[in-house]
């Protein structure tokens, strides 16, 4: 005879609060929760901070830091600059005490107003059109750019302002979940737009773009932001033309550098030598765009502000690290570049090792850029250099699946066809501190994949005498507890822990404690560069990479680079589409860990 048992009453849980809004909001902010504009939001935020660190009735003018600007070799000045000064790592403040607001707000009634120029040199490129302008327009959408702002696209291809606004409006669009005015606010954005055709080494050139860049400023302060979009051998022409004939004279001007960072420790200390011979090292903002996704920001406040995960993360509880990066295309269309980098290169050195230092580095003193930037270092410095025993390379060959052949990496027109390049590496690294010692990062990045991913996963030790042992059988690595964040797509963050199934016998399972992004949060989330983009506007150098982590980084990698290089070591072959190649497996099994992605239900 079935026995049931009395159910438990049932006791409504609280709402949960769906506005990442209410998190912000100090207990006194004058917000209405009502208000949808964006803009209530950013002030509200500002509110929020300011009350927190300031007292001034929320028009806090950020404390001036001098804007370092060199005239010609040797002369510098120091005109004001009127940039942000994030607080305690918040994204809280203004430029001057008029500029950032809302167009639709007018003008503010105090001090002289500045504006901020955008110039996206290589503005006819792939990442230009893909992401730099996209991520312009979904700020300016948002309402986060300045009251006063100018983009000015540069390149050498011939093009109006009218043909550079046709080529950016094909790559508009606006968030899903917020439609409403779309092309208008297209309209609006691209009236905003200039292009200006040049050379990247001609001063004379720089001259004129700087004198349409002053007949839009006005006389309003001039603070100036160039991106570099362009190839890396000529990031130095660019930036000695900018700052000797297109640098702001009365306010900021700093320059966001794109990847690659040179090839290995001495070229990318060439390029850093190169570049402060014009800029100083905080008009420079190294862009690493890994930094600027949404799980990856949260990874210090996941650790941080959570009593249950900080006392785990230490080699105590956690018995591996695995960063896995994988795209389900190939190198499509930039053969050229990667050949010359390859995968190690692309993804690793940066991408993942950057993630590595957030994850493993010592609680701050502050959320400060420096205080964030100085743990991370020390983390990178206390890595073991990487050798190649714990190293495996590959490379993808064409794979026909289902009637459609898919192409190696050799058959790119732009490759040689003997090419050693890397396009998938596994690698084990280690943390020579009190905290990680012994505990395998491991890391696995390849392109031409079965699956497009990047996640972060963290596998922690087993019970001791576990007294479900029994339940597990023999693999008792299966039932460890992992916790996933998964960067993208479809972003989550999931803790597996073992679980009673539900009935009379004593059968466990293995479930998800599963934050599910797209489930909890109705917000779009936003692009990595729209993040970086703001972040440097703002004068907020927490997510960009400091001319001493990258040298850290470089130094990790440059012996096993060299090496791969001079012995032409061959990377093993992996078909189109595959989980890549089997070696990753022995590498892992060399230091007991399984991957974490493997099988289908992971
Ligand atoms: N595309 C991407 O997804 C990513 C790119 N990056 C980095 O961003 C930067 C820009 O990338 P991407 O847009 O793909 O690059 P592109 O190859 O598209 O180059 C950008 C522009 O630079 C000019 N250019 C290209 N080659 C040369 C050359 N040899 N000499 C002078 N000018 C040249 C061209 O403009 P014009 O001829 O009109 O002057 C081109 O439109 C690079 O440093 C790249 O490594 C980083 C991450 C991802
Ligand atoms: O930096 C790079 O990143 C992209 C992958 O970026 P994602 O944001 O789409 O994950 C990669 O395709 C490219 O090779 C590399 O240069």
């Amino acid at each position: 005879m079935a026995v049931s048992f009395p159910k438990c009453p049932s006791s409504p849980l609280p709402p949960l609060q769906t506005s990442n809004r209410a998190c912000s909001l100090p207990l006194s902010a004058p917000f209405q929760v009502g208000d949808s504009s964006k803009w209530a939001l950013l002030e509200a935020t500002k509110r929020c901070h300011l009350s927190v660190s300031a007292t001034n009735g929320g028009s806090a003018v950020a404390p001036v830091e001098p804007s370092k600007k060199v005239q010609d070799s040797g002369t510098k000045t120091t005109p004001t600059d009127h940039s942000t000064k994030v607080e305690n790592g918040f994204r809280p403040t203004v430029f001057s005490s008029n500029e950032f607001q809302d167009l639709k707000t007018g003008p503010d009634d105090s001090g002289r107003e500045s504006t901020v120029s955008i110039t996206v040199v290589g503005a006819s490129g792939d990442l230009a059109k893909k992401k730099i302008f996209p991520a312009l327009f979904a700020l300016y959408y948002e309402g986060f750019l300045p009251k006063h702002f100018t983009i000015f696209g540069y390149a050498r291809s011939k093009m109006t302002d009218v043909e550079l606004r046709e080529m950016v409006s094909r790559t508009l669009n606006c968030r899903i979940d917020q439609r409403e005015n779309c092309d208008a606010k297209m309209e609006e954005f691209l009236k905003r737009c200039f292009y200006h055709s040049g050379q990247y080494d001609s001063e004379a050139h720089f001259v004129e773009l700087d004198k349409k860049l002053k007949q839009h400023e006005g006389s309003r302060i001039s603070n100036r932001l160039y991106y570099l979009s362009i190839p890396p051998n000529i990031f130095l022409d660019v930036v000695k033309c900018t700052s000797l004939a297109a640098s702001s004279e009365n306010g900021w001007t700093r320059v966001i550098v794109e990847k690659p960072f040179g090839r290995d420790a001495e070229s990318s200390a060439a390029l850093t030598r190169g570049l402060k011979q014009y800029l100083h090292e905080d008009q420079i903002f190294r862009i690493d765009h890994y930094l600027g996704k949404e799980l990856v920001e949260n990874l210090s406040v996941l650790r941080f502000s959570n009593l249950v995960f900080e006392p785990l993360w230490s080699r105590q509880y956690i018995r591996n690290v695995q960063i896995i990066f994988s795209e389900d295309f190939g190198t499509e269309g930039r053969g050229g570049y990667f050949d010359s980098y390859g995968i190690i290169r692309d993804i690793m050195q940066n991408h993942l090792l950057q993630i590595v230092a957030l994850f493993a580095m010592e609680t701050p003193t502050s959320l400060e850029a420096e205080d964030i930037r100085n743990e991370k270092v020390k983390v990178l410095r206390s890595m073991k250099t990487l050798e190649i025993d714990d190293v495996v390379i590959g490379q993808y060959k064409s794979h026909t699946r289902g009637g459609v052949a898919y192409p190696g990496y050799t058959d790119d027109k732009t490759v040689p066809n003997d090419s050693l390049t890397p396009t998938f590496a596994a690698a084990a690294l280690f943390i020579n501190n009190a905290r990680w010692d012994g505990v395998p990062f491991l890391m696995k990045a390849g392109k031409a994949l079965h699956t497009k991913r990047a996640e972060i996963r963290v596998q922690f030790r087993h019970v001791p005498g576990n007294l479900y042992k029994k339940c597990f059988g023999t693999d008792l690595d299966r039932a460890t507890n992992e916790l996933v964040i998964r960067v993208q797509p479809d972003e989550a963050i999931y803790l597996k822990i073992n679980n009673k199934i539900p009935g009379l016998g004593m059968r466990l399972d293995r479930s998800n404690l599963n934050l599910h992004y797209a489930a909890r949060y109705s917000k779009e989330i936003p692009c990595a560069y729209e993040r970086l983009l703001l972040d440097a506007i703002e004068g907020e150098r927490r997510l960009f990479i400091r001319s001493d982590e990258l040298d850290a980084a470089w130094a990790l990698f440059t012996p096993l680079l060299k090496e791969l290089e001079e012995k032409r070591i061959a990377p093993e072959l992996y078909p189109y589409g595959s989980r890549g190649p089997v070696g990753a497996h022995y590498l892992a099994a060399k230091y007991n860990v399984r991957w974490g992605d493997l099988g289908a239900e992971h």
